[in-house]
C-alpha cells in the first residue's frame, strides 16, 4: 500500500512586487509531506519560510504550480475553492509564535471558538475543547485567562485550538521561539504526538537548534529555494 502525502505542491511559485521591485520569494518549489510526520522548514531570514507556510496555509495566493491538500486539488494555477475560509477551517490548523490566544476568552473558550466557527453549537464545541485540553495535559487551567497561563501552558492550549476541527495538516510558525529547552522539547513532543496519534502531518518553520533533532526531515530554504533537506532516523 502507498501513502499519498497529505501536502503534494508542484514546482509552486510566488512572487511580490513588479520589475526592479520584484522579489521572488518561492520558485519553483515542489515537496511532498506525508500522514504521521513533523518536519521542518529552516533558513535565513527572507529566504521563503513563511511565505511557503502561508501559501500551504491558503492564506497566500501562489503565481503559478499546483497544490494538493489531503488528497483535494485546492490550486493549479488558480483556487479551486471560492471559499479559502471554509477549506482553511477544514483542512488546517495554525499555531503561532506567541500563542495568540484572544485574551477576553478563558482556555477553553478559547479552543471551542475555533470549532463554533466551523459551525458547531456552543455545547458540543466545549465538550470537544475540554476532550482536547486533557489530550493536551492542560485540563486544570481550563478556565483560566490567557494572561494567567505560563509560556508552555498557553501553548498547549494553542495546539488544543489548532486541533478543534481535526486538521490533517499543523502549520506552526515559530512554535518554540518563547519557550525555554525544556518546555520547547514538551512542545515539539505533543506535536510527534498529535502527528503519530492523528495521521497529522506538522509543518514548522524554526531557526530554534535546540529542537532541530525532534523534526523526520528538515529543509533548508534559501532564496526561495529548496537546497537541502536532512532526514532525522528514528529507531
Ligand atoms: N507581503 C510582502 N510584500 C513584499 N515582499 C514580501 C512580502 N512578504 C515577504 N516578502 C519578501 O519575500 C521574501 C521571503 O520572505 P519570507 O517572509 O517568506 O522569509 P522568511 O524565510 O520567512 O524570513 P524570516 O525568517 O525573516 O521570517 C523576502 O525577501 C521578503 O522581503
Amino acid at each position: 500500500m502507498t501513502t499519498q502525502p497529505v501536502v503534494e505542491i508542484r514546482g509552486i511559485s510566488k512572487h511580490f512586487g513588479e520589475g526592479l521591485a520584484r522579489v521572488d520569494a518561492l520558485r519553483d518549489v515542489s515537496l511532498d509531506v506525508f500522514p504521521g510526520t513533523v518536519i521542518g522548514l529552516r533558513g535565513p531570514s527572507g529566504s521563503g519560510k513563511s511565505t511557503l507556510l502561508n501559501v500551504i496555509g491558503c492564506i497566500l495566493e501562489p503565481n503559478s504550480g499546483s497544490m494538493r491538500l489531503s488528497g483535494e486539488l485546492v490550486y493549479d494555477g488558480k483556487w479551486l475553492r471560492p471559499d479559502l475560509r471554509s477549506l482553511r477551517l477544514e483542512k488546517i490548523g495554525f499555531i503561532f509564535q506567541s500563542h495568540n490566544l484572544l485574551p477576553f476568552l478563558n482556555a477553553w473558550e478559547n479552543v471551542a471558538v475555533a470549532r463554533t466557527l466551523a459551525g458547531a453549537n456552543l455545547a458540543q464545541a466545549k465538550e470537544r475543547a475540554l476532550e482536547l485540553l486533557t489530550y493536551l495535559g492542560v485540563e486544570r487551567r481550563q478556565d483560566a485567562m490567557p494572561g494567567e497561563l505560563s509560556g508552555g501552558e498557553a501553548q498547549r492550549v494553542a495546539i488544543a485550538r489548532a486541533l478543534a476541527n481535526d486538521p490533517r495538516i499543523i502549520l506552526a510558525d515559530e512554535p518554540t521561539a518563547a519557550l525555554d529547552s525544556q518546555r520547547a522539547g514538551k512542545v515539539m513532543d505533543l506535536l510527534r504526538k498529535v502527528a503519530a496519534e492523528r495521521d497529522a502531518a506538522v509543518i514548522v518553520v524554526t531557526h530554534d537548534e535546540k529542537i532541530f533533532d525532534r523534526f523526520d526531515q528538515i529543509h533548508s530554504l534559501r532564496d526561495g529555494v529548496i537546497e537541502g533537506t536532512a532526514e532525522n532516523r528514528r529507531p
